[in-house]
Order: structure tokens, then sequence, then C-alpha cells
């Protein structure tokens, strides 16, 4: 059985003459469709252009253009392409309604029309076009995160390319590479990881411009084509996206518990003007590029410095990328800087300052924790740990955050035969991460 899916559905029926059309519009309204009448070819485009119509009645013969021309130049037009159309003509021609089916038409009605059939035929033919819209849809998507796939990526970039050449504005394409993916799925299992990828694909589709082309173009990678950017609005853009996956939890199942995980994103970023080369060279330098931010030390962005689109931000764009370097190259044992500078909204003195504190405070931690366990103080043990978990967490020490959540867990559950291994993990965490404090204070960060 046929079936379709709106609500409702408007048809537009083309036709010099008044009174045919009056027929149509009364058998279509009685059949429950929305009915808008042109009885020329203008009118007719008028409506085409600022109407969402789902399907088109045009008369064979109408003065000044033949229904056939009119019946060309909406095929010609992308954007009205999709629209069924059936002709309509009192004219037997054979030959005049073979050409309207090579065409495009998608089918034809004798005048005068018997409404049944009529209406028969142009439900079908808004089911076809639904299904074809579905199939369509199916076959651009990626079935896991539901953005755009490769081919329908590559194929929409390279339309932003022509439109972007006979613009002439400026185009920025970025590639995305998840890090370290490998772990989450040894660790969590391919399920998780796959949560963790359609999160990613969410987070990504909304940090940027709805009209910016969105796809995944390999397992862990993705790409965005940013239309009529500047190169510090593409940069932003990145940046919002890698920030806000950093700082987002990623819940999981695993083990029959939800756990909260935490990934970051490698960013290579480049934009050119036209005439801009093609899809496949601007690809191949944002690889380059995000080749570039992995060796750098992974998650940041990496700006392609010598095509740059507007030669104004070159310099913007060197600081960018010198400043992402600076902060990174300060990861350093345990802690992710960044993190813990974001923390503090980036001022850079107070996360000093907060350092000092946590190295004065936390310490002495591991000998008071093992204190307690041993007492069997398990309310004392666990207060230690639950602060500590929140303090890791707050200057970026991630991986302490981990271990000491986890002896948390432990304690709270009171799981007794976990506490040595989990103590032995957050001992060998909370080592590393005061060496490292110790070592950078030393230098003064
Ligand atoms: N769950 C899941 N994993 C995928 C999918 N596609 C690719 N992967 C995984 O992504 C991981 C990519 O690993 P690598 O290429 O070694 O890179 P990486 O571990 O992310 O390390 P770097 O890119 O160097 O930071 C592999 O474990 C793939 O199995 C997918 O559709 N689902």
């Amino acid at each position: 059985m046929n079936v379709l899916h709106k609500d409702s559905y408007t048809i537009l029926a083309v036709d010099d003459a008044k009174d045919s059309l009056l027929l149509l519009e009364c058998d279509l309204q009685q059949a429950g469709y929305d009915v808008l009448l042109a009885d020329s070819t203008e009118s007719a485009f008028e409506y085409l252009k600022s109407t969402q119509i789902d399907l088109l009645l045009l008369d064979m013969y109408m003065p000044g253009q033949t229904g056939l021309s009119i019946l060309m130049k909406i095929k010609a037009d992308s954007q009205f392409d999709h629209i069924p159309i059936i002709m309509m003509s009192a004219s037997n021609d054979e030959d005049q309604v073979v050409a309207a089916l090579e065409l495009g038409a998608n089918d034809y009605v004798n005048k005068p029309y018997n409404s049944k059939i009529l209406l028969a035929r142009l439900k079908n033919s808004l089911v076809l076009m639904e299904k074809t819209i579905q199939l369509e849809a199916l076959a651009n998507t990626d079935f896991l995160t539901k953005v755009n796939n490769r081919g329908s990526f590559e194929s929409m970039v390279n339309k932003a390319i022509n439109q972007a050449n006979r613009e002439k504005h400026a185009l920025a394409l970025a590639m995305f590479d998840l890090d370290f993916f490998k772990k989450v799925n040894d660790k969590y299992g391919h399920e998780s990881g796959d949560k963790a990828l359609v999160e990613f694909a969410r987070i990504l589709t909304a940090s940027f411009r709805d009209y910016d082309v969105v796809g995944r173009i390999g397992g862990e990678e993705f790409a965005v084509c940013m239309l009529n950017s500047t190169i510090k609005e593409a940069f932003n853009a990145c940046e919002r996206c890698r920030q806000l996956l950093m700082n987002s939890a990623i819940q999981i199942e695993f083990d029959g518990k939800i756990e909260e995980i935490y990934i970051t994103v490698s960013v290579g970023l480049v934009s050119e003007a036209p005439p801009i080369n093609d899809y496949d060279d601007m690809l191949r330098r944002a690889d380059h590029m995000l080749y570039q931010a992995k060796e750098n030390g992974r998650n940041r962005t990496y700006v392609e410095q010598s095509k740059l689109a507007d030669k104004g931000s070159k310099e913007d764009m060197e600081q960018a990328n010198s400043e992402v370097s600076n902060a990174h190259q300060c990861v350093f044992s345990g802690i992710t800087y960044q993190v813990g500078l974001d923390n503090v909204l980036g001022d850079k003195d107070l996360f000093h300052d907060i350092l000092v504190m946590f190295y004065q405070d936390h310490g002495r931690d591991i000998e008071h924790i093992e204190q307690a366990l041993r007492q069997k103080d398990y309310q004392q043990a666990q207060h230690l740990v639950h602060t500590l978990k929140g303090v890791a967490s707050s200057i970026g020490a991630m991986e302490l955050f981990d271990a000491a959540k986890a002896l948390d867990v432990a304690l709270n559950d009171r799981q007794e035969s976990q506490f040595q291994t989990l103590f032995i993990d957050v001992n060998s965490k909370l080592t590393e991460v005061l060496s490292g404090i110790q070592q950078k204070l030393a230098n003064k960060l």
C-alpha cells in the first residue's frame, strides 16, 4: 500500500485556462491537498521560488512558452529537479508525450481528466518522490553518526568549491582525528567506541554553522568544509569544537556500570581563496596539518600558513599556532595543562598558584590514605580520596582523577578486595603528578 508521510502536500497547478484551474483546485482540495494556481510561466516560477512545492501539474500547451520548455527549465535547476511533474494535455500527440517523459516528467494525464485516476497517479508520484528522498538520504549518510558519508561529503565540498570560485569567496577545510581512539576500543569495547564517535559527531555538528558541510571520511576521521569564513573564524570554530569535546564527559556502560570518559581530537586546518584548486588537494593539505598536530602532542588545531586565504590574518594564525604549541608543550607528567588552564578561564597566574596549593595540600595524601586503609577507617579514606578526585579534575590530572574515582567507588561499596590494587594505581598517578609539578615549578612553568 502506498502511504504518504506528511500531514499536508502543496500542489502547484499551471494552466493558461482559468476554468481548468478552478476545476483542478476543487478536486485537489476535496482530496485534502493545499493548492496553488498559476496561469502563466512567470507566476509558476514565482511560486516555485517562494513556496515549498511538493508536486507540479503542468499543462502541455501554454501561450508564449510550451509546457515542454517550462519542464526543461525546471529540470535544469537543481533546486527544483526533485519536484515530481505530471503533464496534462487535451491533445494526444504521442511524440509530445514521449518527449515530456524523456525530459523528466514523471507522468502524463489526458484532459478532460478522470479525477479518481488523476488523484491516484498524483499520490503515486508523491510516494515515489518520498521514497527517492529517503533512499538518497540513506545513500549519503553515515549509518553510525548520521553526518554525511565520505562520498556525499566530497560531492558537497566540490559544489562548495564551485560556488566559492563563482562568488569569489574563501573556503576553509578542517580534518579531525580522535586521539588514541584505539585505547578507547581496547579498554571499553567497540560498542563504547561507537558511542564516543556518535557523541563526537554531535559536538562537531553543534560547533559549526548549519550551512557548513560536516562529514565522516574514515573510521575516526571527520572533516568540515566552512563556506565564506575567514581563517580566524574557521580556527575559532575548530577550537570551540576541540575544547567542547575535551570537557565533555561521555557516558558509557562498562562492566555493568556507567562510566564517564573524556576524549580529545587533533585538527588540521587549511584555507584557500579563489581560484581554488580541488578537493583532493585541500584534503591532502589538511591531512598534513593534522599529522603535524598529532606529532606535536595531539589535542590541538594546526593551521597551514603557506596558502592562507586572507593574508592579513597570517600573523594572527602564526600567533595562534605558537600559542597552541606553547600551551601544549606544558603537557607534563599526568597533567594536561590546557584542561587545567581552561578550568580557570585561561588565567595562567591563578593556575600556577593552584598547582602550588595542590603540591602543598596533597603531597602527603598517599601516606594519609594508606594509614586510613590500614586502620580500616574507610570513612576517612573515602573523604581523602573523594577530595583528591575533585582537585585532580580541576588541575587537569585526568589519569589521577580516573584512579581516585575508581578507589572512591570501591570504598563507597566497601569492596575491600579491590582496595590494594586501586590504591597502588592512585599512588603511582599521584606520585607522577607531584613530581611533574615539582619540576615545572622549579622551571617556573
Ligand atoms: N568503535 C569504533 N572504532 C573504530 C571505528 N572506525 C575506526 N575505529 C577504530 O579507531 C582506531 C584508530 O586507531 P589508530 O589509527 O591506531 O589511531 P589512534 O589510536 O586514534 O591514535 P592517533 O590517531 O595516533 O591519536 C582503531 O582502533 C579502529 O578500530 C568505528 O566505526 N567504531
